[in-house]
């Protein structure tokens, strides 16, 4: 067979499976040494598209080897041989022996359990302390010192209180000569204040972590046969002309040169595109990598991501760098340049589609031709069995994966691709822990991986935990972050706050997970839930809750019924196939995980791996079978296994799908950041993305798994931690009272009157208190979280700019969603590839997105100029509620100043026409003001109010 194919130098084809279309055909010694000379061979359980002449046969034996086939045989196999002499089936007994077995562990492992029911925060920190004695932790939680704390949760408490009066003084006195104005005002700030404290009590114990990578060595080791686990990164990439190859190729060179035992480490690259472009310059990155990982390793560089190291100003002074360092860099960085020169190649070859479609360097049609109809495409490179590095050493595993898609199958964005990696590597590697990332967030520290071990890994903390989070961090963005695009409030505030409850929220990309976690089961030390212990505060607890908790706890029997079949695998050494499979479908695993009975045995082994005995052609195979598009068919992926779909912000959903069923998360910070990615700075492609979070929130809102109600019966989620969920869904929202809150001003101006009444001494108080507090509770919490009141007034700034434009589309498309049944798709964060410094920053498109923030920005400076061309008008006396009035249109416009920034494009070449304009603007509307002035006779009424220069 091996003289039939030719030995192919390049690995340009690939595996391709689906539907009758091209079938491949294994090379049967896939073991075999690379070819001699092979400098190319990177093909290790590679494959060459089929001899077409047998493709019928084979097709046909294909279907005998994979799961469905097997599965349907040993169904229709008589029942008979698998019964014991009372008719009992086998597989119940072993069951039940299990179960026995397991009661008696039980008794002695309680002690145990009862320690690793997830103690509060304080207790664990003690408890450490005292472990610290018997064995050193991997980690540490650092407590915020109470000094900083205490006056943080006093003043929390007092703006509380003072709220509490604010808001008695507002609604009992009414402005009647405006009474609409009030009343609008008074809602508004009313969900304000619900709202904030949807946010702020979410951050009532914040937490701290330190990790000890060097004790991780010492107690697994470190090298080849080190005790690490196992981790499979999940890269996922959709569109190459937007998110460029070369970026993904650079996330790629950094996951294979990660500071990990290389056969612990594999890369999954999903591509949604099927883009000849991304398989083509994967399999030039492959090659690449096998200097760049050397090369890395050698002189433990950081980033390992090329792209960024050489864009690193490095001091060849210092005396510590050698010269064959600086001979060998520059090498490096000459083969780097090459090598992008090739890659931009592909990328300039791959602006024009050919009429025929693509066509594979060995001459047959490329399979993914069309993206939206094509079969599932699998490619190894490196690994075990691959091309070795330049110095002789074993590569991690890089596998390309591009799911089946056809048309009428939903395939559910990156959740599902997701999904599809998530079964994919299961079968190929099973490694116990998987980290995704997306393709323009490349590893910044090498150790990110240890760092997320020193958390798995660790028997006193690990064993509940889903996955550990790392905050996003960014490279390229303005100095100033104009439109808040680090998000530093969020990943420094927010997210330490929900550490010390259960655990960040999933972020969607630089997440390490547990692999179990995601099958949808519990975490092991909590018990299964009796039934009577559920709802415990909830007295009026519904028929429809109880249904739910029965659905959970069937899920937990269900694990109990797993947990025995993982036994009787380990029990048994000479089991037999059938009965195996025959435990498989009769515990309707294939009910929840489909039809692959490799998967499910793989999702039986919590500590990963595949079998010895496992043939990498039919795994190959397999892995083919479990990315076909209708795999997920009327199984639980999606719904209860895996990414959850139903939002465009799948990562929310999934990790909160997590929390419910009683895991915590873990926030890792170090000092030198994991990862790092790219963000749109400009202000166009900005508010798109925020847009399509806003909307993802409101889908989670209008779907079953809205934290307002989901969950109760049998759910583990701690209230605070629901509250902060609450607060991530219902945000948007927030949008509305917003623009009101934006326009009274403005009308206030315009009208001459004023939400607030004449002030008396008690209000002047509360106005006072609750601006105070207000302002104290910010600043105790950038005192807390070390964060700059630069990086908090943006957060402000673009919480107002977001919320009176993405947000409130995000609403409105969120609900004709609901109502019409309207989709919106998933536009893909454009990266950047601009090489001028901060160019795309000032790229401005025109989108409907604007219309909101600039009228309320016109608004209020038509406002300001009308308010005092009135009060030029009206005299002296009209000054006093003149400022206040100005200084709360003064707020609006405060706010959207970047916004106004980002209209005006770049200041240095527009500044005459803009200005030119808004003084033309601006005296035209005082003009016409002082000519009409239709609301004169109401101004005679506000001038009476001797207002506050105090607003909130
Ligand atoms: O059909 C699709 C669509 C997108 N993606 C991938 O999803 C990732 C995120 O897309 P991007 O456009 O970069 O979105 P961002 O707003 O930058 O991403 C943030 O927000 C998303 C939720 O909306 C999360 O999924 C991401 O992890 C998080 O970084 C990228 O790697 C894409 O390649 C797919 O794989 N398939
Ligand atoms: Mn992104």
């Amino acid at each position: 067979m091996r003289d039939e194919v030719p030995v192919l130098t390049r690995p340009l084809s690939v595996t391709a499976h689906g539907k009758g279309n091209a079938v491949e055909e294994e090379e049967e010694d896939h073991h075999a040494p690379p070819a001699a000379g092979g400098q190319h061979e990177r093909v290790t359980m590679g494959s060459h598209l089929s001899d077409r002449q047998d493709e019928g046969s084979h097709a046909r034996t294909i279907s005998n080897v994979s799961g469905v086939g097997h599965a349907r045989t040993i169904s229709s196999v008589s029942g008979s041989e698998l019964n014991d002499e009372s008719g009992k089936p086998i597989w119940k007994n072993r069951v039940e022996s299990w179960k026995e077995k397991k009661k008696e562990k039980k008794a002695s492992a309680k002690k145990a359990a009862a320690k690793a029911q997830a103690p509060p925060v304080e207790e664990q920190i003690m408890d450490e302390k005292d472990l610290t004695d018997a064995y050193e932790s991997l980690s540490q939680i650092i407590p915020i010192s109470k000094n900083k704390l205490t006056p943080y949760r006093a003043v929390i408490i007092m703006r509380l209180v003072v709220l509490g009066l604010f808001f008695h003084y507002r609604i009992t006195n009414p402005v009647y000569s405006a009474f609409g104005l009030w009343m609008t005002s008074v809602i508004c700030e009313v969900w304000f204040g619900f709202s904030w404290i949807l946010d702020q009590f979410p951050k009532w114990c914040p937490v701290n972590r330190e990790t000890y990578v060097d004790r991780l060595v010492a107690r697994y080791g470190d090298g080849e046969d080190s005790g690490l686990a196992a981790v499979d990164f999940f890269v996922s990439t959709v569109d190459p002309l937007k998110e460029p190859p070369l970026v993904t190729a650079n996330t790629v060179l950094s996951i294979l040169a990660v500071d990990y035992p290389v056969e612990k480490i594999s890369c999954y690259v999903s591509d949604d595109g099927s883009a000849m472009l991304t398989f083509e310059s994967l399999a030039e990155t492959a090659e690449f990598a096998r200097k760049w990982v050397p090369f890395c390793k050698k002189y433990s560089i950081e980033p390992r991501a090329p792209e960024f190291y050489f864009s690193q100003k490095i001091d060849y002074l210092k005396d510590k760098i050698h010269p064959s360092f600086v001979k060998e860099r520059r090498a490096m960085k000459r083969d780097y340049e090459e090598y992008k020169v090739r890659i931009n190649a592909l990328v300039a070859k791959a602006q024009k589609t050919p009429e025929e479609g693509w066509i594979m360097q060995d001459g047959t049609p490329w399979p993914g031709n069309n993206p939206r109809d094509h079969p599932g495409m699998i490619q190894v490179f490196l690994g075990e069995t691959g091309a070795r590095d330049f110095d002789g050493n074993e590569l991690p595993r890089l596998v390309y994966v591009s799911r089946e898609k056809r048309p009428g199958y939903q395939h559910h964005k990156k959740a599902g691709a997701m999904n599809a990696l998530v079964r994919v590597s299961a079968v190929l590697t099973n490694a116990p822990y998987i980290l995704n990332l997306d393709c323009d967030h490349y590893v910044n520290n090498s150790k990110a991986v240890r760092e997320a071990m020193c958390f798995m890994m660790d028997p006193s903390v690990g064993r509940d935990v889903c996955y550990v989070q790392f905050p996003q961090r960014f490279d390229g963005i303005d100095r100033s972050d104009r439109y808040a695009n680090r998000n530093v409030v969020f990943f420094d505030v927010n997210m330490k706050g929900l550490d010390g409850l259960q655990g960040p929220v999933y972020v969607g990309t630089g997440c390490c997970f547990y692999r179990q976690a995601l099958y949808g089961y519990g975490p092991p030390s909590l018990p299964a839930l009796p039934k009577s212990s559920v709802c415990s505060w909830c007295c009026c607890c519904p028929k429809k809750k109880a249904e739910k908790n029965e659905r959970e706890m069937n899920r937990d029997s269900r694990r109990e019924d797993l947990e025995s079949a993982i036994f009787n695998l380990r029990e048994i050494d000479n089991y037999d196939e059938y009965e195996r499979s025959m435990l498989i479908s009769q515990m309707s695993f294939e009910k929840s995980f489909g039809l692959s009975s490799v998967f499910i045995e793989s999702t039986l082994m919590e500590h990963g791996g595949v079998p010895e005995s496992a043939n990498s052609s039919t795994l190959i195979k397999e892995a083919i079978h479990v990315i076909g598009c209708g795999y997920e068919e009327k199984t639980e992926w999606g719904k209860e296994i895996g990414w959850i779909y139903g939002s465009v912000t799948e990562d929310i959903l999934t990790g909160f799908k997590m929390h419910c069923r009683g895991w915590r998360s873990i926030y890792c910070m170090p000092v030198r950041p994991a990862f790092k990615g790219s963000a749109p700075i400009n202000l166009s492609d900005r508010l798109h993305q925020v847009l399509r979070w806003a909307l993802g929130s409101v889908e989670i809102f209008f779907s079953r798994h809205c934290p307002l109600w989901y969950g109760y019966g049998g759910g583990r989620l701690k209230w605070l931690q629901r509250l902060s969920y609450i607060n991530t869904i219902v945000y948007p929202f927030t949008s509305l009272p917003l623009v009101a809150y934006c326009c009274l001003p403005a009308i206030c101006l315009l009208t001459g009157k004023f939400i607030i009444p004449t002030l008396s001494n008690a209000a002047t108080i509360w106005f006072l208190g609750l601006f105070i507090s207000i302002i104290m509770t910010s600043v105790l919490e950038l005192r807390w979280s070390g964060i700059g009141i630069e990086d908090w007034w943006r957060n402000e700034q673009f919480w107002v700019i977001g919320g009176v434009s993405a947000h409130l589309f995000a609403v409105f498309q969120g609900i004709l969603k609901m109502v019409a049944g309207l989709d919106t798709n998933f536009t893909v964060t454009a990266k950047a590839t601009d090489d001028t410094e901060f160019g795309e920053l000032y790229i401005f498109k025109w989108t409907t997105v604007l219309i909101p923030p600039t009228s309320i920005l016109v608004l209020n400076l038509v406002g300001v100029v009308a308010g005092f061309s009135d009060a030029l008008n009206s005299g002296y006396e009209s000054w006093g509620p003149l400022f206040g009035k100005v200084f709360f249109s003064m707020w609006v416009i405060m706010h959207l100043y970047p916004f106004l920034k980002g209209l005006m494009g770049r200041q240095n070449r527009t500044p005459t026409i803009v200005i030119l304009w808004s003084v033309l603007l601006a005296s035209v509307f005082s003009l016409l003001w002082v000519k009409i002035d239709p609301f004169i006779g109401s101004s005679e009424t506000a001038s009476t109010n001797v207002c506050s220069n105090f607003d909130c």
